[in-house]
């Protein structure tokens, strides 16, 4: 589902991401963790096809998101850890706005912004501007316009932060029934109990560079998933 080969990505002299590769296979909720600043956001917004890459390549079910990008986002949802939305538009207005731009059928926008919107209790409040949003009211609405054209990979970063508590249980609902339907997740998170709980596979980034990743026993063995990431991140100190 999606290939990550060799990427490597620089902001001036910093070497924000080092020769990363990762695969993803359909049906895998992959967790992406690491210290701050190791580069995950880099990785993400770089698979989200927002952000070029110096080297190496990325491809979403076979297509690459450097000669392909359209093919790819149609494919992918990108949820960042601070949505930036339209806050002059109101919810109903935004979720149809990216329904438009994905050509997401009258009908099933129809069924599947009441459906999602019930979900998460936001069906009142669609008539109302973005800008009166809580945070966690904005990350309900950039999850539900994610799911809108049922994508094949789902990119996150941080997604639980401002979350309540339901609502992070129904994203991870929703997470496992994208995968059991042949889907995929990549995302990023600091919670390493809900890593640890939810993720098939894992990957730990330190500095850029990939440190270890494999699936949850593989990487954790018989100790927590901190224990191991606080071994590893000793062992720069
Ligand atoms: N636009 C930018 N310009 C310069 N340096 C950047 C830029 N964006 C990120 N960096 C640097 O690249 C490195 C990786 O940043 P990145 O945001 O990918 O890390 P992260 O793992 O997502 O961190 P966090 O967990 O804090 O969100 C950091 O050293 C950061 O300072």
């Amino acid at each position: 589902m999606l290939q990550i080969e060799h990427l490597t990505k620089t902001y001036g002299e910093k070497k924000a991401v080092d020769d990363l590769s990762l695969h993803i296979l359909p049906g895998e909720i992959y967790g992406f963790i690491g210290h701050n600043g190791a580069g995950k956001t880099t990785t993400l917004k770089s698979v989200a096809g927002i952000l070029r890459f110096d080297a190496g390549e990325i491809r979403i079910g076979g297509t690459s998101i450097r000669t392909d990008p359209l093919a790819c986002k149609r494919k992918l949802a990108y949820i960042p850890d601070n949505p930036d939305l339209y806050d002059y538009m109101t919810g109903i207005q935004y979720l149809n706005f990216i329904a438009n731009i994905f050509g997401v059928s009258a009908a099933d926008r129809q069924v599947r912004i009441r459906e999602l919107a019930e979900r998460f209790e936001l069906t009142n409040d669609l008539a109302q501007p973005i800008a009166a949003y809580s945070h966690g009211m904005k990350q309900k609405l950039a999850i539900i316009s994610a799911w809108l054209h049922a994508p094949q990979l789902v990119v996150m970063d941080e997604p639980f932060v401002g979350l309540d508590p339901k609502a992070a249980h129904l994203l991870k609902g929703m997470m496992r029934e994208l995968c059991d339907r042949g889907g995929a997740i990549f995302f990023s998170t600091h919670v390493l109990e809900v890593a640890e709980k939810l993720c098939d596979k894992v990957a730990i980034l330190r500095a850029g560079k990939l440190i270890r990743s494999g699936t949850m026993d593989e990487v954790k063995g018989d100790d927590s998933l901190e224990e191991v990431f606080l071994e590893l991140e000793g062992e720069t100190c």
